[in-house]
């Protein structure tokens, strides 16, 4: 395939699911950005504006997103957007707090990277809220805390050990986009696959996402049609091919993440409450005042925090309120689908890295 193309992620295993679309004298793409009915595209000709009416759903879980991989038709104008490739994974909220409403912000992700500034007060239950969203996409999360060129040293040490114990079996890392701080190792954690940057607005996505990107922010790219004729031209910085490898994707901020169907995703982040529950006696304890609890007993010895165990329990909260209200059939079967193509997925990345899948 295309080079341009590999730049935005494409791999050897979109090659058989874009066959079909391939005979028909389809254009594989990228989608880069959605903006009303529109979108920009990543082409092996470059990058050009399309129209995603063809594809339109009334589901909000099937509207074309940033990261989908596409079938286009090009020629007329604007190009078309003739199908939309199955998804690996995807990264969903829930955009309101009252009804089950999901939106896809990002499609086909390997790495989540939570980004959280040190500029205010740590809030490790937003932390854990952020990462049940990631692990229940599939996607491998990180957590990056920015700005840390304005907390000193010996308070740095204490926030990023706070919320390594809110993210278990998670890379956390300081960094700061002024100082440059961090940014090598950031680099070389998103050189392979995607990765989409989720945060509280004003967590400094957009400027770390410029320090990663350098000079290719400012980039304009050349757009041209298969014809070689000039197309309207779009610039984007909402995916974009790292210079060290890798493609980044940056989302709008956002004021708050719902959880939407990420009871899985939770009980990662609260890994070892799960642990903790299955010392209790009873199968079916609620962990309020059973005896042989093993949540009780590890929160009266404290090797279980408080602030944790209301944090996991406030999820999952409203995690059931959410699920009670939606279609639980049609989430079960999109959850299974996402899940089964995960594991392709991944086995496919892994196989491409050279290492054994997990
Ligand atoms: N001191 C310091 N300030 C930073 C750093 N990175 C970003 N900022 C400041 O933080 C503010 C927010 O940064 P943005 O990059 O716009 O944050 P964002 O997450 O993209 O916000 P949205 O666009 O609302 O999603 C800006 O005033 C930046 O100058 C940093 O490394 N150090
Ligand atoms: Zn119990």
């Amino acid at each position: 395939m295309n080079s341009l193309l590999s730049e935005y992620g494409w791999h050897t295993a979109l090659d058989s699911a874009f066959a079909p679309y391939a005979a028909e004298g389809l254009i594989p793409a990228r989608i880069a950005r959605v903006y009303g009915d529109r979108c920009a595209a990543a082409t092996p000709h470059g990058l050009v504006t399309a129209s995603i009416a063809p594809v339109s759903s009334p589901d909000p879980l099937h509207w074309v997103c940033t990261g989908d991989w596409a079938a286009l038709e090009l020629g007329g104008d604007p190009a078309l957007v003739r199908a939309v490739l199955p998804r690996t994974n995807a990264v969903v909220r829930n955009t309101s707090t009252r009804r089950s409403e999901g939106q896809v912000l990002a499609a086909n992700v390997d790495h989540a990277v939570i980004a959280v500034s040190l500029a205010a007060e740590l809030d490790l239950g937003r932390v854990e809220r952020f990462l049940a969203l990631a692990w229940e996409s599939g996607a491998e999360p990180l957590v990056v805390l920015t700005k840390c060129d304005l907390v000193p040293d010996p308070d740095l040490g204490h926030l990023l050990a706070d919320t390594e114990g809110a993210a278990p079996g998670v890379q956390v890392l300081a960094v700061s986009a002024h100082t440059g701080a961090g940014l090598d190792v950031l680099t070389a954690s998103l050189s392979q696959g995607t990765s989409v940057l989720l945060g509280q607005s004003g967590a400094g996505k957009s400027t770390l996402a410029n320090a990663l990107l350098g000079a290719q922010a400012q980039q304009v790219r050349e757009v041209r049609d298969a014809d070689g004729k000039g197309r309207h031209t779009t610039t984007t910085r909402d995916l974009l091919p790292l210079p060290g490898g890798g493609v980044l994707i940056d989302t709008p901020g956002l004021r708050g993440v719902g959880m939407w169907d990420a009871e899985s995703g939770v009980a990662r982040v609260f890994a070892e409450i799960e642990e903790l529950a299955r010392d209790c006696r009873f199968h079916d304890c609620a962990h309020a005042a059973e005896p042989g609890c093993g949540v009780l007993a590890a929160l009266a010895d404290g090797r279980l925090s408080h602030r944790r165990w209301e944090s996991y329990r406030k999820l999952l909260r409203e995690n059931a309120w959410i699920a009670a209200r939606s279609d639980a059939r049609l989430r079960a079967e999109q959850r299974r689908e996402w899940k089964r193509r995960s594991a392709q997925g991944r086995a496919a990345y892994e196989a491409k890295r050279g290492r054994a899948p997990r």
